[in-house]
C-alpha cells in the first residue's frame, strides 16, 4: 500500500512526518518492549529530526539506528551518525539508545559480519524506516551504479551490506531492500523538482536505474511518501 502526502513547504512536511512517526512509534511501543527507528542521513531529515526529538513518547524504549552510513569517522561532516547525534538525539530523544553503523573498521566490507550480528540482535520488526532519495534514484545507500546493488536488492540479503556511493565519500554501508521492507512501515521523504521527476519514473515499476522503485513497487509493506515542491 502506497500513500502520498503532498505539502506546500518543507516545514509543514517536517511537522507532519514527525507527528506520523511519533504515532507509529507509540503504536509499536504498545506491543513491543523496545522499538527501532531507522533514519536516513543527508540534509533533508534535519527539520524532521528537530520536530521529532521534542515529541512526548517513551524515548527510553526507542532504539535509533541508521538506514545507511558514509564510511567516515563521526568527526567528518559527511557522517550520518554525527547528523543524527546533533539533530535527533537531543531534547526528549536524548535518552534513546543509538546503534551506529560505523564500526571504526578500515572498510565497510570488513564491518559486514559485526554489523549484521549487531542488527540481528535488534528487536523486530523495526517500527519505522525513514528513507530519503537522491537525484539519481538512490535510497539508503543503494546506488544505481554500485557493483553491490543486486546483492543489496536480493530477497535473501543480510540486513547490512557495503555499497558504493556516487560521490565522495563513496564507501558506504546500507540496509538492504529486505531489511528495509521488514519494517512495520516505511516512510519516504523528498523535495525538489529533480526528485519529483525521479519519483515519477520510479512509480512506473521496479527498475535498477532507480533503486527507490523497489520500495515503491511492492505491496507487502506499507509505504508513506511525504513530499514538498
Ligand atoms: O547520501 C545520502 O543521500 C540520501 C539523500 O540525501 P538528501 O540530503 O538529498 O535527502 C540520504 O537519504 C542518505 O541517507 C544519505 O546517506
Amino acid at each position: 500500500m502506497l500513500q502520498q502526502h503532498a505539502f506546500s513547504d518543507g516545514q509543514q512536511l517536517a511537522l507532519a512526518l514527525a507527528s506520523e512517526l511519533a504515532a507509529t512509534l507509540r503504536n509499536a511501543l504498545d506491543v513491543q518492549q523496545e522499538v527501532v527507528l531507522a533514519v536516513s542521513g543527508g540534509k533533508s531529515p534535519v527539520p524532521v529530526f528537530e520536530a521529532l526529538r521534542e515529541v512526548e513518547l517513551d524515548w527510553s524504549r526507542v532504539i535509533v539506528t541508521l538506514v545507511d552510513e558514509r564510511w567516515v569517522s563521526t568527526s567528518d561532516p559527511a557522517s550520518n551518525e554525527a547528523l543524527v547525534r546533533q539533530h535527533l538525539l537531543q531534547g526528549r530523544a536524548a535518552v534513546a539508545r543509538f546503534v551506529p553503523m560505523f564500526t571504526g573498521q578500515s572498510s565497510a566490507r570488513q564491518a559486514e559480519p559485526l554489523l549484521n550480528a549487531t542488527f540481528a540482535a535488534l528487536p523486530r520488526p523495526f517500527a519505522a524506516v525513514v528513507l530519503g532519495m537522491g537525484d539519481d534514484g538512490h535510497t539508503a545507500s543503494l546506488f544505481p551504479a554500485s557493483p553491490q546493488l543486486d546483492a543489496g536488492l536480493a530477497a535473501d540479503a543480510p540486513a547490512c551490506l557495503a555499497q558504493v556511493g556516487a560521490a565522495a565519500p563513496t564507501e558506504r554501508m546500507s540496509l538492504t531492500l529486505p531489511a528495509i521492507l521488514a519494517a512495520r512501515k516505511v516512510f519516504l521523504q523528498f523535495a525538489g523538482a529533480s526528485k519529483h521527476a525521479v519519483f515519477a519514473e520510479a512509480l512506473r515499476g521496479a527498475d535498477r536505474r532507480w533503486p527507490v522503485s523497489y520500495v515503491l513497487a511492492q505491496s507487502a509493506t506499507p509505504v508513506e511518501v511525504f513530499h514538498a515542491p
